[in-house]
């Protein structure tokens, strides 16, 4: 059992449309990836509770959005507030049932938070035009309106951020939102939506929906009422997710799969490409989609960064994220551990290196040793499929137009990061990397302040920013007529 001081922020229920409806024995379980055990059970909800969310959710936005700006801002601040003020809570249910540290998973509901204080402050900022007209008689005027009922799915990799980071704008635009969490981590979920009660979200304007994601996937991509669909997760399900989408022309937000390049040249900083590296590629187990998935490193350092970086993650202990000063926990399940596997056999087979871990750990289950290879090269399958996972490939390279070819060799366009203290390649490889994001000399870019987000088969649109609130709004242009000058009496 989790310990916390609001134990009822572990609800073993979804909300639909303002109602809590609690699992009966067709209810599924949640279990914790770091011993098996089971935290609780979940209503196993389908099309008929989906629609009904839908159907609430439309009648509680209509009154949301008539709310004042400054109205919607103070219930996201007090939503903000009990967020920070049980982020131990929180934190201790990330972890119970996601694995990863409580350290991190403390951090991750900060950063959560963060987006729901952005978009509170962001709310009141949606300002529109009144353009010069091309007629003496016309007034050309642009207002922004919220879309509507947007229905969102989200990961099991940041339980909490990838809800916030798109509720926050929705909201803050006056939006209503149907959220289905992914099935290995709906308690933060619910959490979120039992603060948000308190916080004065009305009745029917957040529903958790939990359940066959396919099903409810199917309800809230074919309902007509529902006006925009945000996804993050794979490209593979996003894609699907898109032609789901198109009979009834919603909006889409997709934040997708990644292939990261991370590039030290030889004039970087090589002890801060280091600790770039260990964050950029080991942050929640490698289990990001922004997690530096390919470690390019110019032949005159690449023997001495690898020592680095060997030597540094040798220092970090795998173990259960509960535990005092454990950094990688678990990863999510068997299938995850299979993949890493696979891609540490197959870089071997083709005559990599292990030079650190390339095992399962001894500690079973799905534990696995943070891995460094060298010696990679472009053919082997850490090249061009996303591990999602604690394996760190280090590729040589001799030349900036090689490296930034090999860097943008791929589908995927989400973040990219490289090390370098020459100004004109800062200027030249920023401008060359195909991707929505860059990481210079740093290796954490992810900010609520920031447009998130990538190009190519990473996605659409961007979440965070001043630009993220508009991912939730509608242009509607306003032309004023027949305003001729007053006849004279
Ligand atoms: N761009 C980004 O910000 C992020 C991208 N990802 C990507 O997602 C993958 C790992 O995360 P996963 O959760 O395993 O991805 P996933 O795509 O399998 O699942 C994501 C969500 O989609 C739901 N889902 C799965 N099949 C569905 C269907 N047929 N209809 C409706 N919903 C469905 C899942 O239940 C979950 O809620 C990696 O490729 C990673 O790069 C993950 C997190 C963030
Ligand atoms: O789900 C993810 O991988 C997140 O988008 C990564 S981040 O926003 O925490 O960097």
């Amino acid at each position: 059992m989790i310990k916390l001081n609001d134990p009822t922020l572990l609800r073993q229920a979804a909300l639909v449309g303002g109602q809590w409806i609690e699992p009966d024995d067709t209810g599924l379980a949640v279990t914790n990836p770091a011993t098996g055990g089971v935290i609780g059970h979940v209503p196993n909800l389908g099309t008929d509770e989906t629609r009904s969310a839908i159907a609430a959710a439309q009648t509680a936005q209509k009154a949301w959005t008539k709310r004042t700006a400054k109205d919607r801002a103070q219930v996201l601040r007090r939503w903000f507030d009990l967020m920070m003020d049980h982020q131990d809570d929180l934190g201790a249910i990330l972890t119970a049932e996601q694995g990863k540290p409580l350290t991190e998973a403390k951090g991750e509901i900060a950063y959560g938070a963060s987006f729901i204080e952005w978009f509170a402050e962001e709310a009141r900022r949606a300002y529109g035009d009144v353009t010069p007209g091309h007629a003496p008689d016309k007034r050309i005027i642009t207002i922004k309106q919220p879309i509507g009922v947007v229905a969102a799915i989200t990961p099991w990799n940041f339980p909490n951020a990838m809800i916030t980071r798109k509720a926050g704008p929705a909201f803050a635009a006056g939006c209503a939102m149907v959220l289905k969490p992914a099935s290995q981590t709906p308690f933060s979920a619910i959490a979120l939506a039992v603060l948000g009660e308190r916080a004065g979200l009305p009745a029917g304007l957040f529903s958790v929906i939990t359940g066959s994601a396919r099903v409810i996937g199917a309800e809230m991509t074919g309902n007509p009422t529902v006006q925009k669909l945000t996804f993050t997760g794979s490209t593979e399900i996003g894609a699907m997710l898109y032609a789901q989408c198109a009979p009834t022309i919603k909006k889409l937000g997709l934040e997708l799969g990644g292939n990261a390049p991370f590039i030290v040249f030889n004039d970087a900083d090589l002890d801060a490409a280091v600790e770039g590296a260990v964050i950029a590629k080991f942050r929640n187990n490698g289990q990001t989609c922004v997690c530096a998935n390919r470690i390019y490193v110019q032949a005159g350092v690449y023997d001495a960064f690898a020592e680095k970086l060997a030597s540094k993650v040798a220092t970090l202990p795998t173990g259960n994220g509960f535990d005092e000063g454990i950094v990688f926990g678990p990863l999510i399940d068997q299938p995850a551990v299979d993949k890493v596997a696979e891609h540490v056999s197959d870089a071997t087979s083709k005559g990599a290196t292990v030079t650190l871990g390339g095992k399962a750990h001894a500690l079973g289950g799905t534990f696995y040793e943070p891995t460094i290879l060298t010696g990679v090269t472009a053919d082997m399958a850490v090249a061009t499929e996303e591990t999602f996972g604690p394996v760190a490939p280090l590729f040589k390279f001799d030349t900036e137009a090689e490296v930034v070819a090999a860097a943008n060799d791929t589908e995927f366009g989400l973040a990219s990061y490289f090390y370098s203290r020459d100004l004109a390649r800062v200027w030249r490889v920023s401008e060359a990397l195909e991707y929505g994001m860059v990481g210079i000399n740093t290796g954490l870019i992810s900010t609520a302040e920031a447009p998130f987000g990538g190009v190519k088969m990473s996605g659409l649109g961007r979440e965070g920013s001043r630009y993220g609130l508009d991912d939730f709004m509608e242009l509607k242009y306003l032309c004023m007529g027949g305003i001729d000058a007053a006849e004279e009496a």
